[in-house]
């Protein structure tokens, strides 16, 4: 009897929730997708590999389709025309992020990655001013290239005594070092065992994150949920005290001498105060928008300094021609700098191809439709999150030749005629990456100076696997090289 009664139970939430999702104002259309159950949505198809399982579905739906993480309406984006039509053309509708109870608890809503409307625009446009001052900033960028340099010594030591390593940690000290000496004069050391305390916070928080989606999904599990709230709570704060220091520590030293600019939190107090009304910016947004770079800069381009690694460890002759290059493009030297990345288009097309192949924002971070919005032949209705496939779009067969092979030469043929839509590891629109330019920049010199100084091999001869895992990123498993030293 009980059975039978949970059973109508359901058969009624079922019906009661596939006709409610059908019904679209004026006769719109919804984009097609698989049955949404009760409670899960179609999560149920969404367990292992999300970006994966996105990217069969959408052969079966097609480049538009929706799907429901439980009662949260999302609609999946694969077709470069249609991801132009929505985030371009319709940008008034289509900029604001989706935030779920994790983002909030991150921003606040008083941050770049996590806030919308007025606020976002205003201190996405400072820090997107002071990015591109960062670039004519010699003294900064020379920073970045002694912190390769650093990486790659780093190295030395697992070379000469024939140990093995695994270079994902050490690939992440050094894009945090990045950050740690943009924003707060400071960094660590790339012996693992001694680790800076903000960078065991940083750790938790990003532990946090990897599980955040489903606390966000399932409310009803809030009161299972409070220690991992408090934990990643208490982490944040760490970072959040950590850059309130480093901010009154800036600002008394540009209060004595405004022209001292020695890295990008001085770029970026100074754009405030030069602007137009300095009063809409106060600490608060300052700290936030520091932890927003802790947590969008260094996870994103390690993980994609170790997909080339790994992918230029697979493909050896690869591997050789980009070092031969690099050491011509150094005059001999080991050590390459920014000034000479014209020189090295084979290096380039590789770092471009391990950002297609295996795109750490898989899926972008998620949108909202603030009004309806027209895509094709469909209608995203407003409230709906959107995501954009940027894994699905690298893999398309009808875009590119042999979407699963790691082939550099595409990028170089004179006949590359892409939309550029269908390569968008940074995002698209209004919200794009914006530390696009340092991402590349850190791993053109990141991975350029250890190549120039040694031999990367898998340990046991085989290629190491390119499956990888969705956490926070989509990242390699951890793999261990050896490597010999020029
Ligand atoms: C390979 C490295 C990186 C990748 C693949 C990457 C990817 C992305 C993606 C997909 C987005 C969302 C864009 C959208 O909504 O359309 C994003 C946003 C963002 N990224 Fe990156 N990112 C990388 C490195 C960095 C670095 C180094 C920084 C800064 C130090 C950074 C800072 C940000 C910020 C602040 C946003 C939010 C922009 C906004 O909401 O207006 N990212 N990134």
């Amino acid at each position: 009897m009980l059975i039978l009664l949970l059973f109508v139970i359901i058969a009624i939430l079922f019906i009661v929730k596939y006709y409610k999702n059908k019904k679209l104002n004026n006769n719109n259309i919804e984009p097609p997708g698989p049955l949404n159950l009760p409670f899960i949505g179609t999560l149920y198809l969404l367990l292992k590999d999300p970006h994966l399982a996105i990217q069969n579905l959408s052969f079966k739906y097609g480049k538009v389709m929706t799907l429901f993480f439980a009662n949260v309406k999302t609609v999946v984006i694969s077709d470069p025309n249609y991801l132009k039509e929505v985030f371009v053309n319709q940008s008034d509708k289509s900029t604001d992020r989706f935030l779920m109870g994790t983002a909030k608890l991150i921003g606040h809503e008083k941050d770049i990655l996590f806030s919308n409307g007025d606020y976002w625009r205003n201190y996405r446009k400072i820090l997107a001013m002071s990015f591109q001052k960062l670039k004519d900033h010699q003294g900064i960028t020379k920073n970045v290239s002694e912190e390769a340099f650093k990486l790659s010594e780093a190295f030395d030591w697992y070379a000469t005594s024939g140990q093995v390593v695994n270079p994902g940690p050490l690939f992440k000290m050094f894009t945090l070092n990045v950050i740690m000496e943009l924003l707060y004069c400071d960094r660590s050391s790339y012996d693992l065992k001694e680790q800076h305390p903000i960078l065991m916070a940083l750790k938790l928080v990003e532990e946090s994150l990897a599980v955040g989606n489903v606390v966000d999904l399932f409310p009803i599990l809030s009161s299972f949920t409070k220690k991992y709230k408090d934990n990643l709570t208490q982490n944040l704060e760490a970072v959040w005290k950590y850059s309130q220091e480093s901010i009154h520590m800036h600002r008394e030293k540009l209060r004595k001498n405004p022209s001292k600019i020695d890295d990008l939190l001085d770029l970026f107090i100074s754009e405030i105060n030069n602007s137009a009304n300095p009063e809409f910016y106060n600490d608060e947004g300052l700290y936030r928008v520091c932890s927003d770079l802790l947590l969008s800069g260094t996870e994103t381009s390690s993980s994609t300094m170790s997909w080339l690694l790994l992918y230029l460890i697979n493909n050896p002759n690869f591997q050789d021609k980009a070092r031969s290059e690099l050491l011509e493009a150094a005059g001999g030297k080991r050590r390459i700098e920014l000034s000479e990345k014209n020189k090295t288009p084979f290096f380039n097309a590789c770092i471009k191809e391990a950002l297609r192949i295996r795109p750490v924002g898989a899926l972008s971070l998620p949108r909202i439709a603030s009004e309806d919005i027209s895509c094709g032949p469909y209608t995203i209705e407003k409230g709906s999150q959107i995501l954009m496939n940027v894994y699905g779009l690298a893999m398309d067969p009808t875009i590119w030749e042999e979407p699963e092979v790691f082939n550099p030469y595409r990028w170089l043929a004179s006949d590359m005629n892409q939309s550029s839509y269908a390569f968008i590891p940074f995002g698209c629109g209004a919200r794009i990456c914006v530390g696009s330019n340092l991402a590349k920049d850190e791993i053109f010199l990141g991975v350029g100076n250890v190549l120039l100084n040694y031999i990367f091999g898998s340990v046991d001869g085989n290629p190491i696997s390119d499956k990888g895992h969705f956490g926070i990123a989509l990242q390699t498993c951890d793999y261990n090289v050896k490597l010999t030293k020029i």
